[in-house]
């Protein structure tokens, strides 16, 4: 599942990447820890030869708890994807040696989702070949990017382009922000630190405030438009090729989900294997938790995603090589197509990944409240991503746009893309293909109700809109009022997307892999199908892709699916192959021995280095002695 770290002894074989001392660090602890292991990385991928690879991976393994990560996540994937290749020759091999840090700043304090309403300016000013950047109101300062408020030295702000009096929206400028000499602000920039966050602390978020700074004009990054020194504005490309940063952090935020899942399921299977409580018959032996089908039901959907999300990052990283060669060849035409994937994708990823998560943490008993159970942390780290790259509602809407332009073009008899080939199937000609035992334990059966349900969906709305046009509602009255529809049809196509991804990822490996781990993976797959429809039911139901009849036997297959899972569950959570240390839980260690591993920790919690807590002294012994408490 996880391409295993061969570096991993060298890694954690450092106190440096001992996760256990996080505990108890202050904020400029964290972020200090952080910077230091991102430099450490760097010296260990010298030291070893490791590649780029390895270095992702070895970041991964840390759970990206380490400094800089938007300068390597965004600000040079920018450069490379936004830089004219003169650009890229001056600024990739500073920022790749570390000698400038950089972030990419976009959102505002007034605006995050809304880029056309971006406030930040950057004016030409042809007398001096340079452009001008201003915040120019309190809404405008640019507030929340990654390593913003004590880190960057750079920053690839996003600015709306003033010539003259004409804008020509927003477009993507090199700023220097702070001295590469004593790191001090540089005339007109004020930066600093948004403040404590829910998780990711180690992160300085910041806030950026320009007063008039001046950049030269090639610090424009011009790949896709460019302004002349005499102030013509020229594009080549579409401009929405700005936004290719974006496409490509929405994809590894797929992957990311899928690190945060596999961690959750191992924790709490790994738990729920040893922990035993209760029984079922009256005098008899405690039982394990796992055994219990509400805790399977808890928690197998998590173990599920996992292997669901690994496969669809698997597909969706092989379907954005293919555009993103093209789009750096100047080939616009899959643009449209993997933005609208990867909206959808990294929503519905994201969405699922928070929901499973809590589920784990809830299945962990009092247990999951400890932070050393880290799968608390491991939710609060992943619930940004329901917003990071942006707004979950949002990236459905722009699935839901592309899906729209998609079944407009198969109802035309036009070319479809491949990800929404099913739409040109005539929307009449499915039929309930489940019927009792065969149909409800084979996924492709499965496949067919989804595809139906998703085709279904969208042809609703698509209806639905079509008539609030014609019955006069204007276009934008229209798309409000079918906001909720809209994000239901992006749903539902993704939802096919990972069960599709699910099952010919299977069918691919049956050929090669043993038929052990084949009907394993098989019954995986078919419970992630099964449990897809029962916890979507009226949505499959109201697609009449499923009666109530089918529904009744595919909850029935569900639940023996649970039972079917049960032996091999703690086998299908080791198999990614996760380092103690990169899960970091006592609960899920691999030796199973959570109780001992709890009270490692409480034994290392700041609070008992000492028997007596210093507020016996100042409040507690006056009060147990019965003493008259001094004023207070
Ligand atoms: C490792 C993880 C670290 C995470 C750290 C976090 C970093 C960040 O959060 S960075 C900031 C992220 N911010 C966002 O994601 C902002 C979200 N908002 C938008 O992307 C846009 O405002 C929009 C897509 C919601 C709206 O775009 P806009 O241009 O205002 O208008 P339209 O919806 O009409 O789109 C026009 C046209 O452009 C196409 N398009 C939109 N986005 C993209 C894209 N990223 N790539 C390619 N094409 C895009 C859209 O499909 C429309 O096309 P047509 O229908 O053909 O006109
Ligand atoms: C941890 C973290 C790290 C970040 N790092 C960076 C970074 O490095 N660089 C950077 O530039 N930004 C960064 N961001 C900012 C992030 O990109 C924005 O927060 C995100 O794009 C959402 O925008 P917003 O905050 O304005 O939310 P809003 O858009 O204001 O969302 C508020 C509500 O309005 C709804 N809404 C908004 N627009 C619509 C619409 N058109 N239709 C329907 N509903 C709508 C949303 O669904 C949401 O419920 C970061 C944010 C976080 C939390």
């Amino acid at each position: 599942m996880q391409k295993t770290f061969k570096n991993e002894k060298i890694l954690f074989a450092e106190p440096l990447f001992q996760c256990d001392g996080l505990a108890g660090f202050t904020r400029s602890e964290l972020y200090e820890n952080a910077i230091h292991r991102t430099l450490r990385i760097n010296q260990l991928k010298k030291e070893h030869n490791w590649t780029q690879e390895d270095f992702d991976i070895a970041i991964r393994c840390l759970n990206y708890e380490v400094g800089f990560v938007i300068h390597l996540s965004m600000f040079i994937p920018a450069i490379e994807r936004l830089a004219t290749d003169d650009q890229k020759a001056k600024w990739l091999p500073l920022a790749e040696s570390y000698r400038i840090l950089g972030t990419y700043a976009q959102t505002e304090l007034g605006h995050g989702t809304n880029l056309m309403a971006l406030e930040t300016t950057a004016t030409f000013d042809p007398r001096t070949d340079e452009f001008v950047l201003r915040t120019p109101q309190l809404s405008s300062m640019k507030w929340w990017p990654g390593s913003l408020g004590k880190t960057a030295t750079h920053a690839i702000v996003l600015a709306q382009l003033i010539i003259g009096n004409k804008n020509y929206g927003m477009n993507p400028f090199m700023v220097q922000l702070r001295s590469l000499e004593d790191h001090m602000p540089l005339p007109g920039i004020i930066v600093g630190d948004i403040g404590a966050k829910l998780g990711a602390n180690s992160n300085d978020n910041g806030f950026l405030i320009l007063n008039d700074v001046r950049i030269p004009r090639e610090n424009m990054l011009a790949r896709n438009s460019k302004v002349t020194k005499d102030g013509r504005y020229i594009q080549t490309s579409t401009n929405k090729a700005n936004y290719a940063t974006m496409v490509l952090v929405r994809l590894s935020i797929i992957r990311w989900a899928e690190d945060t899942i596999k961690n959750g399921s191992l924790i709490a299977i790994r738990y729920s294997a040893v922990r035993r409580q209760s029984s079922l018959q009256a005098g008899g032996p405690e039982m394990q938790v796992l055994d219990y089908q509400t805790q399977q039901y808890k928690i197998f959907p998590s173990l599920a995603a996992s292997y669901a999300l690994f496969f669809t990052y698997e597909a969706m990283m092989k379907e954005y090589e293919i555009a993103y060669a093209q789009i750096m060849r100047g080939n616009n035409q899959l643009l449209g197509q993997i933005h609208g994937q990867l909206s959808g994708l990294k929503a519905f990823a994201s969405d699922l990944v928070t929901y499973e998560l809590e589920m784990c943490r809830r299945s962990c008993g009092g247990h999951g409240y400890l932070k050393a159970s880290v799968v608390g942390e491991t939710l609060l780290h992943t619930l940004p991503l329901v917003t990071v790259e942006g707004d979950n509602t949002v990236m459905y809407l722009q699935c839901a746009r592309y899906l729209l332009k998609q079944i407009a073009k198969a109802l035309a008899g036009q070319d479809v893309d491949e990800p929404t080939s099913y739409l040109k199937k005539d929307i009449l000609s499915y039929t309930c293909p489940v019927q009792k035992g065969e149909h409800c334990t084979n996924p492709n059966y499965l496949l067919k109700i989804y595809t139906q349900r998703a085709h279904s969906a969208i042809a609703s709305v698509a209806r639905q809109l079509q008539f609030d046009l014609e019955s006069g509602k204007d276009q934008s009255s229209a798309f409000n009022n079918n906001l909720v529809s809209l994000v239901q049809a992006a749903k539902a196509h993704c939802q096919l997307c990972l069960m599709k991804n699910f099952v010919e990822s299977v069918s691919a490996l049956e050929r090669t892999c043993s038929e052990n781990l084949a009907s394993v993976l098989r019954q995986l797959c078919l419970y992630f199908g099964l449990h897809g429809i029962v916890t979507a039911s009226g949505e499959f139901l109201e697609s009449e892709a499923i009666g109530l009849q089918q529904l009744e036997w595919i909850k029935a297959e569900e639940l023996k699916s649970l039972a079917a899972i049960r032996p091999n569950a703690v086998a299908l959570v080791d198999a990614f192959d996760l380092h103690d240390q990169t899960v970091m839980s006592a609960l899920g260690r691999y030796d199973g021995n959570a109780y001992q591993h709890l009270f490692e920790a409480a034994k290392r919690e700041p609070m008992n280095q000492t028997q007596v807590p210093p507020a016996y002294y100042k409040y507690l012994r006056d009060l147990i002695k019965g003493q008259p408490l001094a004023k207070l």
